[in-house]
This record gives structure tokens, C-alpha cells and sequence, in this order.
């Protein structure tokens, strides 16, 4: 049997805000499979993809990225390995976005212009546009494409898909399967939207007041023929308590 390789492990890792606690989480993420970490408004989902990033600074914990613990390590280089798709995609409005891909191309060596015009192509990203000019689902998909472009081994999104339309979702989630066939690319996507944790997840983790309460194969649930919001929510009753 295959070995199982992991691109990114997280061990204790905490994070206190006066009125919100990540506690102790731990998970891992698989080489070239994609990973959705699921939780309601607020269960801390954006705070564990800042600290992914060093964004946010841990109180306490480990994270190995390529089995390297990054928050001992002083050297950042690793960040060009790693594409991040965030909520916010309202900046540089007044720039256009082939000003806006040359300033960004400019932090990675191994960005690869072909793959630019291939995604963005795709995509029907129009280069000569303002930020400020695109709609919401358009500058979520221009981030998507500038992240891919640099062929990163890992991609974090937080919660890309979220006040999209269906279509603009599904054309989200079908460049992202085709980036995990065609080089491996390992993703990290979070979303309280279930329907495209179905369509496209091999893992779930699932995250419930700051805490990580289980993670595990997504056929695991599909094949018990519930749905993933059903199981999350038998997963919170019968924790209860020890929650
Ligand atoms: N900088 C901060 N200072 C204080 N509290 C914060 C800060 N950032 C986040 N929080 C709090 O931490 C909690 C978790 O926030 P987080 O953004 O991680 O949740 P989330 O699961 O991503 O939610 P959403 O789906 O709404 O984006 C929230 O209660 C939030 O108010």
C-alpha cells in the first residue's frame, strides 16, 4: 500500500482572543488531496488559516510545513510555496490587474507565466480591467488565479466560495480538482457551505467552538448516505458536554 504523506502537521496549536478561544487544536493535511475545514460563523476557521500563514501569531503550538517547523524557523522562504485565496479580495481597487499580477509575479521565483494565461483564460479574467471595476465572484477568481500561478504545493482559501452564485462556484471548484490531477497541489479550503465540501473534499475537518472535533475521510460520512451538515450535527450532540 501507498504511503500516506503528510505536506502539513499541526500539533497544540492555540490562539486566545479576549472573547474567543482556539484551543489545543492538532490535525494534518494529506500531500495532493484536498482538505475542507468545516464550522459554523465564528467557530474559528479564518483565525486557524492566519496562523497557518504566521499572519497571526500563535500563543502556543507546532506547525510542520514539509516536515519543517515553520514558527522555529526564522527563514520565510516556505510563504512562496504556499498560494492563499482570503475573504478579502477588495485591494489595490484603483490598479488594473495586469499591474496588479506583474507587482505580485515580482515576490515568486517560480511563477509561471504560461499558467497565468491558461487559468485566467479559463476563467474569463480580462487583464486590462480595474480591481474596482470586477465583480465579487471575478475577484475571487483573479486571487484564485494569481495563487495557482506560482504552482504552490499547498493552497489555503478561506472561504472562497462564499457569496458566490452556483455557477462561478462549480467553475471554482473544477479549476481546483484539475490543479490537484495535473501537479499534485495539496488545498486547504474552508467553508460553511456543504454542498461544495461534497463535490470536491477527500477530507474533512471539523471545527466546533475552537476546537477541532473529529477529522476524517469525507467517504466515510458520504458513504453512510448522510449529509455532512447532519453529521455535524449528530457529531455536536454527542459531544455535548465534553465540548
Ligand atoms: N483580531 C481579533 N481580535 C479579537 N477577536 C477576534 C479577532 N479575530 C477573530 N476574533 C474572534 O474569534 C472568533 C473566531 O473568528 P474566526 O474569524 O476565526 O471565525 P470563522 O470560523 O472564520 O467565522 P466566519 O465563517 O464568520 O468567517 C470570533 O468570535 C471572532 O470575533
Amino acid at each position: 500500500m501507498k504511503e500516506k504523506k503528510n505536506i502539513m502537521k499541526v500539533i497544540g496549536l492555540r490562539k486566545r482572543y479576549p472573547e474567543f478561544f482556539l484551543n489545543n487544536i492538532s490535525f494534518h493535511l494529506e500531500s495532493g488531496k484536498i482538505t475542507g475545514l468545516i464550522g459554523a460563523n465564528g467557530m474559528g476557521k479564518s483565525t486557524t488559516i492566519k496562523l497557518l500563514l504566521q499572519i497571526i501569531k500563535a500563543d502556543d503550538g507546532e506547525i510542520y510545513f514539509q516536515n519543517r517547523n515553520i514558527l522555529e524557523n526564522k527563514d520565510i522562504s516556505y510563504k512562496r510555496k504556499i498560494g492563499y485565496v482570503g475573504e478579502n479580495t477588495d485591494f489595490f481597487s484603483q490598479c488594473r490587474l495586469n499591474d496588479i499580477k506583474k507587482f505580485y509575479q515580482s515576490f515568486y521565483p517560480d511563477w509561471i507565466e504560461d499558467d497565468y494565461k491558461v487559468i485566467s483564460n479559463k476563467l474569463g479574467i480580462k487583464s486590462n480591467y480595474k480591481m474596482k471595476d470586477l465583480s465579487k465572484g471575478m475577484r475571487m477568481k483573479f486571487n484564485l488565479c494569481l495563487a495557482l500561478s506560482h504552482r504552490p504545493k499547498l493552497l489555503l482559501m478561506d472561504e472562497p466560495t462564499s457569496g458566490l452564485d452556483p455557477l462561478v462556484r462549480n467553475e471554482v471548484l473544477y479549476i481546483l480538482k484539475e490543479q490537484v490531477r495535473k501537479y499534485g497541489t495539496s488545498i486547504l479550503f474552508s467553508s460553511h457551505i456543504i454542498e461544495d465540501m461534497e463535490k470536491i473534499a477527500d477530507y474533512l475537518i471539523f471545527i466546533h467552538q475552537g476546537k477541532i472535533i473529529e477529522q476524517c475521510e469525507a467517504k466515510k460520512i458520504l458513504n453512510q448516505g448522510i449529509s455532512i451538515d447532519m453529521y455535524l450535527e449528530n457529531l455536536i450532540k454527542q459531544k455535548g458536554d465534553k465540548l
